[in-house]
């Protein structure tokens, strides 16, 4: 059996390995979605296979016009590895917390354009000229947002390309949008949404100011005209709504794979790039919710009757800082480097460690929720009560910790500077907090690159860890560091606002964080220590 539309004319194979099909002719749609493209997106790795993909089926199978073009800027082979090997289609597999799977051929990617094609690029250029292309997503991860370096100058990946003709440009996701939204302007500028679905805060209006400056960069340049900035600021024009995305989606697991091979797959083998996994199947929770701010210039997809809501700004605010900055991803993080350092193997295991449980537990109850509002789509406790014992302890959901550390230098600002912001904010007491620096100090002894057994793990890969390392690097285990090391170690880490928006020296925690780092570099075995005498009191 293989997932490529072929592949799915084995109707009895795919009804006997209880996978669901799509309902209407694949071929048929592609051809429909290439006729006739609406909707684009960029990143098209595994939450929007198993997720935006989806919805894009439920809509076209209920008969809404809404295929994707997946537009590839980076990692064409990786794209081949997931999609291209499968005509476009990905095998959902959700795992539930019962043990149960289900297991779904999702189709609702119709073409896919890969920017270093030259015949793609042209065709690329030509969709940003047509009006019916009113919607394009994107899930790239936070870092491909950035334009500008940590002494706030243009990435030389950009300065190179406001250099030069935005018309055809291919590389870096901000200047294709960019250029795109130039040409789009030039041919009479029909309006048009860039919906970002990344995880991190007020996703659209960072995705508006990091094109925006790249597009000034062009004008200043002399290759686009000062009203294409002012038609890029109308939101009546150029939209950008925010969302939250929320379904834990893991790496694709070996076992899963195994599993799907006995079942008769015969393509669903796991490629590795460096240290990621990639397969022609995403393996996720079930538990979902997209969360869309109802902001568009143009025509939409009907979102909410694929089960996502489309809601007023301050909705989305409040549910992001739900889920972003309170109860779920500030949890994953504080797993995802205790369980790099004790070298757990998957957050659920972790979960099953009282210390670990009673870490998180206290982070979302106690130092998350007091500052939390509810946003009426789910009650914060209940989303609170959802993630710590339903989906986090989900046994069937293999989530690997150093998923989850990945690039976590770019996502303490919002996951934990959120929170502390608020606190200080409402007068609330900051050096009552005992869970938010613990997780802070273990993040501190994470980037020295020595787990708590004493020896060396490979920390997840992160714009900022070389730079971060060095400054603790000096700080050896054993307790020969003292505490004017320590201090001097910490420095310009923990004041420095771009990791945790706030200078941590302004607030007693910046030394709280200090004594907890001197314990934890105390000796092997002194992560655990730690962790247990302060959680396990
Ligand atoms: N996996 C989850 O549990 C989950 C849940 C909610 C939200 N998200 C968010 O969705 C985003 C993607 O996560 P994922 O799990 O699908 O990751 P992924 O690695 O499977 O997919 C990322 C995709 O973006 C592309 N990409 C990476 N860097 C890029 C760049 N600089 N420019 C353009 N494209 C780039 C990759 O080639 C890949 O196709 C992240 O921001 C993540 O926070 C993930
Ligand atoms: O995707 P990241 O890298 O921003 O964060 C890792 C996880 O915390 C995240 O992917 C969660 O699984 C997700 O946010 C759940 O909706």
């Amino acid at each position: 059996m293989i997932l490529t539309i072929d592949g799915l004319e084995d109707h009895d194979a795919f009804r006997d390995a209880g996978v669901i099909t799509p309902g209407f002719d694949v071929a048929a749609m592609q051809d429909a979605g290439r006729r006739r493209p609406r909707w684009l997106h960029l990143g098209a790795g595994n939450i929007f296979r198993v997720f935006l993909a989806r919805i894009a089926e439920d809509l076209i199978a209920a008969g809404h016009h809404w295929p994707i073009t997946a537009v590839v800027t980076t990692d064409p082979a990786g794209f081949n590895a997931r999609l291209g090997a499968h005509d476009l289609l990905t095998l959902g597999v959700t795992l539930n917390p019962d043990g149960g799977r289900d297991l779904r051929a999702i189709a609702g990617v119709c073409e896919a354009l890969v920017t270093r094609r030259e015949g793609d690029l042209a065709r690329l250029f030509a969709l940003a000229a047509d009006p019916e292309v009113t919607l394009v997503s994107l899930t790239i991860t936070e870092k491909g947002y950035a334009v500008h370096d940590g002494a706030g100058r243009l990435l030389p990946e950009l300065a190179d390309a406001v250099a030069t003709d935005p018309h055809g440009y291919q590389s870096h996701a901000m200047a294709v949008l960019a250029a795109l939204l130039l040409t789009r302007y030039e041919a009479g500028g029909a309006p048009i949404t860039l919906m970002s679905c990344d995880n991190f805060s007020h996703n659209g209006d960072r995705l508006r100011e990091a094109i925006t400056v790249v597009a000034r960069g062009w004008v200043q340049a002399g290759s686009a005209s000062e009203s294409f900035l002012a038609w890029l600021a109308d939101p009546t024009r150029v939209a950008f709504p925010i969302t939250v995305i929320d379904k834990i989606t893991p790496r694709p697991s070996p076992a899963v794979s195994d599993d799907l091979a006995r079942l008769g797959f015969t393509d669903m083998a796991l490629a590795t790039r460096g240290r990621t996994a990639m397969a022609g199947f995403v393996n996720a929770e079930p538990t979902e919710y997209l969360i869309i701010e109802d902001a568009f210039a143009a025509d939409r997809p009907p979102f909410e009757q694929a089960g996502a809501h489309v809601v007023a700004r301050e909705v989305c605010d409040k549910f992001e800082n739900m889920k972003v900055t309170t109860c779920l991803n500030p949890l994953h993080t504080a797993l995802a480097v205790a369980g790099c350092l004790l070298r757990m193997p998957t957050i659920d295991a972790e979960m099953r460690d009282p210390a670990l449980e009673a870490l998180v537990s206290r982070l979302g109850w106690d130092e998350g929720l007091p500052v939390v509002s509810d946003p009426g789509v789910v009650a914060p406790a209940d989303f609170l009560t959802e993630v710590l014992g339903a989906r986090f302890t989900n046994p069937y959901l293999p989530d690997d910790p150093a998923r989850i550390a990945m690039d976590t230098s770019q996502k303490l600002p919002i996951r934990f500077g959120q929170t502390l912001l608020r606190y200080r904010e409402r007068s609330l007491d900051l050096g009552g907090l005992t869970a938010i620096p613990l997780v802070i100090a273990l993040w501190c002894r994470y980037l020295t690159g020595i787990a708590d057994d004493g020896a060396p793990f490979t920390p997840s890969s992160d714009p900022r860890y070389e730079e971060l390392h060095a400054h603790v690097a000096g700080l050896s285990l054993g307790g020969s560091a003292d505490a004017a090391a320590i201090h001097a170690a910490l420095r310009p880490i923990l004041s420095d606002p771009t990791l945790f928006a706030l200078d941590l020296y302004t607030t007693p925690l910046a030394v709280k964080i200090e004594t907890l780092l001197a314990r934890l570099l105390a000796g092997p075995g002194a992560v655990r220590t730690t962790i247990e005498e302060e959680m396990l009191p």
